[in-house]
């Protein structure tokens, strides 16, 4: 049993401050937005930096099918993409949480939650520290837009669970 449990509240996710991490996908706060298709489609443009060409890499378009885990959830683990940003679009109706922290070298002292709703996706940028992807409530699939190519393009750090989510 940890003595040293700390227990971290998720804030939401806004631009502002999700801005050190990456990109939100939002259509709502888009300001590149325009109507195409003879007034039929309303294009939100160019709304996250998918960076995935380092060392000859191209874009994987995926989807991951997560299933929650067990509240209140332990941070065990954070990893990072060197190569490439990794972007999750929630395909379904549920929150999920987003773990960050800055890139560069790892602080659990920096990690941050966010919670997200259905209509927010997220970009984490190259090298943006994060937890795997969390669902809440119910399996939940996202598209999933990474770098695929040659080398390692995933470090990870492995923590003592004494950071704990409070349950949402
Ligand atoms: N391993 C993998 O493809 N997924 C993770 O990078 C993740 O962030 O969920
Ligand atoms: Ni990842």
């Amino acid at each position: 049993m940890l003595d040293n449990v700390q227990y971290i509240t998720p804030k939401p996710l806004t631009n502002e401050a999700f801005s050190a991490y990456g990109d939100v996908i939002q259509a709502s706060n888009d300001t590149n937005n325009f109507t195409i298709n003879n007034g039929f489609t309303h294009r939100f443009h160019d709304l996250a930096n998918i960076d995935v060409n380092d060392d000859n890499g191209r874009a994987l378009l995926n989807i991951f099918r997560s299933t929650p885990l067990e509240q209140p959830i332990a941070i065990k683990m954070m990893e990072r993409h060197p190569k490439g940003s990794q972007a999750f679009i929630p395909l379904g109706n549920n929150p999920y949480l987003v773990v960050v922290a800055p890139a560069g070298e790892f602080n659990s002292k920096n990690i941050e939650v966010f919670i997200a709703n259905s209509d927010q996706g997220v970009n984490y940028h190259k090298g943006t520290w994060h937890h795997f992807c969390l669902a809440l409530v119910s399996v939940s699939d996202f598209l999933v837009i990474d770098r695929g190519g040659e080398g390692d393009n995933c470090d990870v750090v492995d923590l003592d669970g004494s950071l704990v989510i409070t349950t949402v």
